[in-house]
């Protein structure tokens, strides 16, 4: 077990009140993975202070510079990549290829963003008069709140990390309490890479306490929020009061579409990997799958046979399929809506059960989880479980499908598998959700475009990921106006 420490300054610090939470290993619940600090206002204060006091050196240096300490902190990741891959498999308990697919993307993002160091342009315009030029430039905004989530501890505090930094930005990074010892793994390696003392800032502790305080710290310019809808939807109504930029990137109720011309093999593999994949703890999850009514009952059956066959186990073990849940809330979360799904009407059509054979007990494990016969306005087909529960529901055609996919408060990620190229187009077009998959799972996004969801699932301005997401997020436009004619142009010209 280690003992982890807030990074404040660029030091390693200790809590001001000494009080110290515990990380578990979701498939040994009895090891202990790291005790970190339960820090408390006083330590955000501090962060805040010395992400601050960096800015102003951090921000001059020119940007090709800052891009060179993302291109070394890229290098160590990679030398790390196993280390850190296993340190998330045992800290946050998903499969170890997912686990080293994590700190993979976290390399990718590195890269990306210390190349678009090199081309953080603005514009440069005719000006409507003679001697006289006009450009905008993108300058950072201060300090950045950021706030992280536990599924994917060390790609998701990337995301924001690496893009808040390249645009000059200073932050204090807040990671969840599940997965404290990869945040702070990710964050030595930037300190190994020769980032500057203070310019990223690292607390740990309770959303309520930690986050509250870094997300309405007076200091904050800017909050990036990954995590859940009501947490995020909280956040939302502090920032519009403080008038500041936030991110907000939420859950999601993600479904696919099976049409009854499509290759099934490939549609059974992206649901099985989509739905159960990360034990269901992806916000871009497969939690809906509606099956054109043609070819329903065959694929329902081969989904069931092939989702039996799963092998659950501790992430680390070869031949496990399907990892732990975060947290016995998160299997009491699960098992409830499982409860929910029968008491709807809906046919548990297999799975359904905490698993707790052998050595399954001393983890956090729930049955890969089929309900078939589902309506689309059950809440097991609306909430956010966030666990290895599927609901299958059926259509008699292309729109009405597309309607069932639309017909939810989220609008993260949607796919559809056809062979119709004039109904992937209608798909593309018509589909309400920030990513749109065809013929592929609805996971799996890349970092080099913007990542983000419409309606409930984010706040319209996707940060993670791309230049048209992410650098324009972290950064914003300053015009400047030079006039070189030495004399009042106003004369000459109708201007306003
Ligand atoms: N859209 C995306 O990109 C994306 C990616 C991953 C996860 N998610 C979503 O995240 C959720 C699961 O993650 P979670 O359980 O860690 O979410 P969560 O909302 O409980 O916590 C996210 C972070 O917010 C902090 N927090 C909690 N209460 C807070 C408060 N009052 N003020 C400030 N910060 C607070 C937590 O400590 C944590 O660091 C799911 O809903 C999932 O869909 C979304
Ligand atoms: N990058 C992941 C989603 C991250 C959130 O959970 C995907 O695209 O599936």
């Amino acid at each position: 077990m280690t003992t982890i420490r807030n990074l404040i300054g660029g030091h390693w610090v200790a809590p001001a009140n000494g009080a110290y939470g515990q990380s578990v290993n979701p498939a040994h619940d009895m090891e202990i993975v790291a005790r970190y600090p339960l820090s408390e206002k006083e330590d955000v204060d501090r962060a805040v202070a010395a992400a601050a006091e960096a800015f102003p050196r951090w921000r001059s240096m020119p940007a090709p510079r800052r891009a060179e300490i993302l291109f070394k902190a890229a290098e160590i990741l990679s030398r790390r990549k196993h280390e850190l891959g296993e340190l998330v498999t045992r800290e946050m308990g998903k499969v170890l290829p997912e686990g080293l697919g994590d700190v993979q993307e976290a390399i990718d993002m590195a890269y990306f963003m210390a190349g678009e160091g090199r081309r953080l342009q603005g514009e440069t315009v005719p000006c409507e008069l003679p001697n006289k030029d006009g450009k905008s430039i993108r300058v950072p905004l201060g300090v950045f709140a950021l706030i992280t989530p536990w599924n994917f501890p060390i790609a998701i505090p990337s995301w924001k990390v690496f893009a808040a930094l390249i645009c000059g930005n200073t932050v204090v990074l807040k990671p969840s309490s599940d997965t404290p010892l990869c945040a702070v793994t990710f964050a030595e390696a930037l300190q190994q890479a020769g980032l500057p003392d203070g310019v990223l800032n690292l607390i740990t502790g309770s959303g309520d306490t930690v986050g509250k305080a870094l997300a309405t710290h007076p200091d904050v310019q800017g909050i990036s929020f990954t995590g859940s809808c009501a947490v995020g939807e909280s956040l939302a109504g502090a920032a519009a009061e403080l008038h500041r930029p936030i991110a907000m990137e939420m859950g999601g109720k993600n479904a696919i579409l099976i049409m009854d011309d499509a290759d099934l093999d490939l549609a059974l593999e992206g649901v099985l990997w989509g739905a159960f994949g990360t034990t269901g703890q992806r916000c871009t999850a497969a939690s809906r799958v509606i099956v054109h009514e043609r070819v329903h009952d065959a694929f329902l059956e081969r989904l069931a046979r092939a989702s039996a066959n799963l092998s659950l186990g501790d992430g680390l073990d070869k031949g496990t399929d399907v990892g732990p849940l975060i947290n016995r809330r998160a299997v009491n979360k699960v098992l409830n809506y499982i409860r929910i799904g029968v008491e709807e009407g809906a046919c548990l059509h297999c799975g359904g059960k905490q698993a707790s054979d052998g050595a399954l007990a001393e983890g956090y494990f729930v049955e890969p989880t089929i309900f078939s016969e589902v309506l689309p306005g059950m809440r097991i087909a609306q909430e956010e479980i966030f666990g290895p529960v599927v609901a299958v529901m059926k259509c008699g055609s292309f729109e009405e499908g597309v309607a069932i996919v639309n017909g939810s408060r989220f609008g993260l990620s949607a796919s559809v598998y056809t062979r119709n190229v004039n109904l992937a187009a209608c798909a593309e077009r018509d589909l309400e959700t920030g990513l749109v998959y065809i013929n592929a799972s609805t996971i799996g996004a890349e970092i080099q475009l913007p990542f983000g969801g419409f309606k409930h699932s984010g706040s319209g301005h996707p940060e993670a990921g791309g230049r048209m997401g992410a650098i324009d997020f972290f950064s914003r436009i300053k015009v400047v106006y030079r006039d070189f004619s030495g004399r009042l142009q106003r004369a000459q010209i109708d201007i306003s």
